[in-house]
């Protein structure tokens, strides 16, 4: 897996924009070829949604051809409460995009059948032939999507009661207040995040440095979710210097070095791209895998 270690939160949203802009140009997805993109919410990603609606305006980078899965929901909350997932995805991202409504997918919170809803999800991911890049993020217990501490390595999209410390976490979106926040969601389960062809996580703050070094130093590990990244022949880490405040040094360094060498050998601008892969398939294996 690549570690891309970045100054701070802009840096980081910026530079995982700019990946998945040139992912999707790369791709040049068709009505009938869609780019499959795996989405989060949280305050991770915000960044990276501003970048990408800056790129779409300017022209760069279109979501016509774009398919969307976001990761999970609250079960309970209505769908147009300000702090729903499907609120936030409107709100931050699809609202100023071209995506067409259809090609979104986001979990029902208050379907009926939460089990079938879930099984349905996992069904639509398949139809469209799996996902192409999961962008996740994590909270500070190592959780990715709402795979809390001994989530199955190998689950799927489910109902999960949430941990206390997401709860906690999460109540800064409640005024504050844990009574609010909702303690069931629906998530994709690890297994359908490293089902997808590329894995891409966000790591920030110091608050998460504990998190990373185990995602990282550490072995794969059900009370950490994010482990399982480990496991992925194509997953990548971007993070900010707080987030790495745990790691060792020589960790740090290790990385660091690694992708200057590999910038120097295919240019900043091709790192991670298949293109790349295609032109230096020995160094892009070796630094990715
Ligand atoms: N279910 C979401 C996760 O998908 C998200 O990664 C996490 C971190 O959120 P933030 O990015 O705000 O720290 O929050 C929630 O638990």
């Amino acid at each position: 897996m690549r570690l891309v270690i970045r100054q701070d939160y802009d840096a980081v949203s910026y530079h995982v924009a700019k990946y998945v802009k040139e992912r999707i140009k790369e791709f040049a997805p068709t009505a009938n070829n869609p780019f499959v993109l795996g989405l989060p919410t949280g305050s991770s990603p915000v960044g990276v949604y501003r970048n990408l609606v800056k790129f779409h305006q300017n022209g760069e980078l279109s979501f016509k051809h774009i398919v969307t899965f976001n990761m999970d929901e609250y079960v309970g909350l209505p769908r147009d409460h300000p702090e729903s997932y499907h609120s936030f995805m409107w709100k931050h991202l699809f609202k100023h995009v071209d995506i067409l409504p259809e090609n979104v997918h986001i979990l029902d919170g208050n379907a009926k059948d939460l089990d079938l809803e879930c099984h349905r999800f996992e069904e639509k991911i398949d139809a469209v032939g799996g996902i192409e890049l999961f962008l996740g993020g994590i909270g500070p217990d190592g959780h990715i999507a709402f795979n809390e501490p001994g989530s199955s390595l190998n689950s799927r999209t489910r109902v999960k009661t949430l941990a206390y410390e997401t709860i906690v976490a999460n109540a800064r979106f409640f005024d504050n207040d844990i009574t609010k926040v909702p303690n069931l969601a629906l998530t994709v389960g690890v297994g359908t995040v490293m089902d997808a062809r590329e894995v891409c996580v966000i790591i920030t703050g110091a608050h998460k440095a504990l998190a990373l070094a185990k995602c990282i130093e550490e072995g794969v590990n059900h009370m950490w979710t994010v482990s399982a990244i480990q496991l992925h022949p194509r997953g990548m880490v971007v993070c900010d210097e707080d987030a790495t405040l745990e790691l060792h040094v020589k960790t740090v360094n290790y990385f660091k070095s690694i992708e200057k060498v590999h910038e120097q050998l295919i240019g900043s601008d091709n790192v991670g791209l298949q293109g790349g892969v295609r032109s230096w398939r020995g160094v892009e294996a070796t630094y990715h895998q």
